[in-house]
């Protein structure tokens, strides 16, 4: 059996793209597993089902879990309609598990894409917590404690400020993904504030582990500092493979752009 498929990034963060139509009744979960494993598979951060009529994009982590947005993963999906000549307008709605997602082509080469995030949102059922966190010290393995900031931005969010975000991130990112504090784990965003319009922020992805980049985390990460009042209402977030720009316009609504680059199309041979 072989299914077509594509590979494409968004600042280093990497996908697997398939249509709906091959998964049909394939368990998409083991199909994750299977696509994103890096030895054995094609290797991905996340594999993303392409469902027309309507739009639609089916997230699932590497371990495949399924998540209920991700920004990255969101431009790449519009890089590849463009290419397969799914969608070619400039502007159209994508519907996620997150809710309906506003697509913005900006240009076609490079492709640049701003895609509005809607709003960050504090329910704690969705973040999966009893109570709010909000600078709230957590103690972790080894006499660490951190100070955490936890919100929803598609996906649950933790922001934790740091002046070594990828050593931080290697260091105490799993822990912080799974401690009981969160029902359902949350993504860990290591965040140094370079100026009040630039960061660096680093990811320990929940059902992926560190990754180059964190769309929605870089939104989550944003919103957080400038709510503290450390940054202004627009940043540039630099993240190790490219850079992202975001903006928390005057409605709430958080919109980020960024690029989407196709590495490969092929077959993977089941
Ligand atoms: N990399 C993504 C977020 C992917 C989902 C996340 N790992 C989760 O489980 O919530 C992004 O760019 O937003």
């Amino acid at each position: 059996m072989r299914i077509p498929i594509a590979k494409y990034h968004g600042c280093g963060n990497d996908f697997v793209l398939v249509r709906a139509s091959w998964v049909q009744d394939r368990d998409p979960a083991a199909l994750a597993r299977m696509l994103c494993e890096r030895h054995t598979g094609i290797g991905a951060d996340g594999l993303i089902i392409v469902k027309e009529n309507p739009l639609e994009m089916i997230f699932y982590n590497q371990d495949g879990s399924r998540a209920p947005m991700c920004g990255n993963g969101i431009r790449c999906f519009a890089a590849y309609c463009r290419d397969q000549g799914i969608e070619q307008r400039a502007h159209y709605a994508v519907q996620t598990l997150a809710g309906i997602q506003q697509v913005h082509v900006r240009t076609e080469t490079p492709f640049q894409v701003e895609i509005d995030m809607g709003m960050p949102k504090e329910d704690r059922s969705l973040i999966g917590i009893a109570s709010p966190i909000w600078g709230q010290k957590i103690p972790l393995d080894g006499g660490v404690c951190v100070q955490a900031y936890s919100l929803f931005m598609g996906t649950i969010h933790t922001v934790v400020f740091s002046d070594d975000p990828a050593g931080d991130a290697k260091r105490i990112g799993a822990s912080l993904c799974a401690h009981p504090l969160y029902a359902y784990g949350t993504n860990v965003n290591f965040v140094q504030i370079l100026d009040e319009e630039t960061m660096r922020v680093c990811t320990y992805e929940r059902g992926c582990g560190v990754t180059l980049a964190c769309g929605s985390g870089a939104c989550a990460s944003l919103v957080c500092a400038h709510r503290l009042g450390k940054m202004s209402a627009h940043a540039t977030v630099c993240l190790e493979k490219g850079t992202l720009d975001i903006t928390i316009q005057a409605d709430g609504h958080v919109c980020m752009s960024g690029p989407a680059v196709r590495i490969m199309e092929g077959e993977m041979i089941i």
